[in-house]
């Protein structure tokens, strides 16, 4: 299944709120009239400029999850000549409404519900305002106008896992307990792997027996070697004898797991600034990449994630994870706008191909429903 459809089908219920709401804010005080006015396309916002996208990203480019998503489908024409000429699809009648303060209203509430949260809301609302007030728009149109400026938003941050010559390089993996991290570990391992890369894991949550049966499965799953140590031992020390294994066996990449407790905050400060100290003993520059790995489920709380991980840790990126089936994934958009944060990928299931580039554009249209 293309990825497109795959996440469209997937953050259905996202779309699906954005859909419905654009809908009614439309229906509500908009006017019918002929479908084929001369209004429609030109109203949808061109191309985001052609900044940093991730195919202009320096590093070695094999791993898939990691690239960019083919290029989307075509939009479908909904009543244009061929719609005409074919005799079918095209709508005679289409509602559109005058895009006024009233309405703008409706659609920064809108997003306030998605979990864009109230600042990145008002911004989309404002963009989608720019230029653009005053004129009519039917439901389509306007979600089009509202992908566009998501994408617009999120495509600075859309920039896949940096790659480098240095090897081992460590990836050092955060983030809450539950967030996902163990499962992202296998997907990503899994890929390296593919992309011919040798990888080794490092249980570094040594708190929870659980934990580390887990990514054993995930290993065995991905194909890599799972370096663990006894239930209550230092992470640190474990971090430190899988950076020699790695370093022995010419790993690509050695990809350490930590413990997620923020309930004692200062201690998984400690632990994670002591595994980082322990590293560097080896290689002064690592970790290399300090991915904080966030459930899409928790809304609004994602951002306080990243406050307190920004604090305790250096983070490099983001994965995003359990966007499939959950009306949240506007948190996405949140993050983009307040942190600038690398977003490298985002988890859309429980299956070990359930990760995938991220890709704004695609996204945003899965967010909005546009072009469905
Ligand atoms: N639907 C869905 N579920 C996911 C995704 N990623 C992880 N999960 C599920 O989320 C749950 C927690 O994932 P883990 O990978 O164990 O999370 P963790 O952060 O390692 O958690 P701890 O081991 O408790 O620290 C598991 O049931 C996963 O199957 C995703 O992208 N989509």
């Amino acid at each position: 299944m293309a990825f497109f459809s795959k996440l469209k089908d997937r953050l259905f219920k996202s779309s699906s709120k954005i859909d419905e709401g654009l809908e009614a804010i439309v229906e509500d005080g908009g006017t019918e009239e002929a479908a084929a006015t001369p209004e429609p396309a030109p109203d949808v916002p061109p191309a985001p400029p052609p900044s940093p996208t991730p195919a202009a990203h320096p590093a070695p480019p094999p791993v898939e999850a990691m690239t960019p998503a083919p290029t989307p489908a075509p939009p479908r024409d909904r009543g244009g000549l061929l719609g005409r000429l074919t005799g079918r699809a095209a709508p005679e009648t289409v509602v559109r409404r005058t895009l006024d303060d009233d309405m703008l209203e409706r659609i920064e509430e809108l997003l306030i519900t998605s979990d864009m949260g109230v600042e990145t809301a008002a911004r989309v609302a404002a963009n989608m305002a720019e230029g653009r007030f005053g004129r009519k728009f039917s439901t389509e149109e306007l979600k089009a106008v509202m992908a566009g400026e998501i994408a617009r938003i999120m495509e600075p941050v859309a920039k896949p896992m940096p790659l480098y010559a240095k090897r081992p390089q460590v990836v050092l993996v955060v983030g809450v307990n539950g967030s996902g991290k163990t499962t992202t570990i296998g997907k990503l391992a899994s890929q390296f792997r593919a992309a011919g890369k040798s990888v080794v894991i490092a249980a570094g949550d040594t708190f929870r027996a659980a934990a580390v049966e887990q990514l054993q499965i995930w290993g065995d799953r991905a194909g890599v070697p799972v370096m663990t140590a006894p239930e209550g031992s230092d992470p640190a020390s474990l971090a430190f004898d899988a950076m020699a294994r790695a370093e022995a066996e010419g790993a690509d990449l050695l990809m350490i797991d930590t413990a997620g407790r923020l309930q004692n905050r200062q201690d998984l400060m400690e632990e994670l600034a002591k595994i980082v100290r322990v590293i560097r003993k080896k290689d002064p520059e690592a970790p290399h990449n300090t991915i904080l790995v966030l459930d899409a489920t928790t809304g609004q709380n994602a951002l306080s994630q990243v406050e307190i991980f920004r604090k305790i840790a250096d983070v490099t990126g983001l994965v995003m994870t359990k966007l499939d089936g959950t009306a949240k994934g506007g948190v996405l958009v949140a993050l983009a706008d307040r942190f600038g944060l690398p977003i490298h990928a985002i988890g859309v299931g429980e299956q070990i191909d359930d990760l995938s580039p991220f890709d704004p554009e695609d996204f945003a249209k899965a967010l909005t429903g546009a072009g469905a």
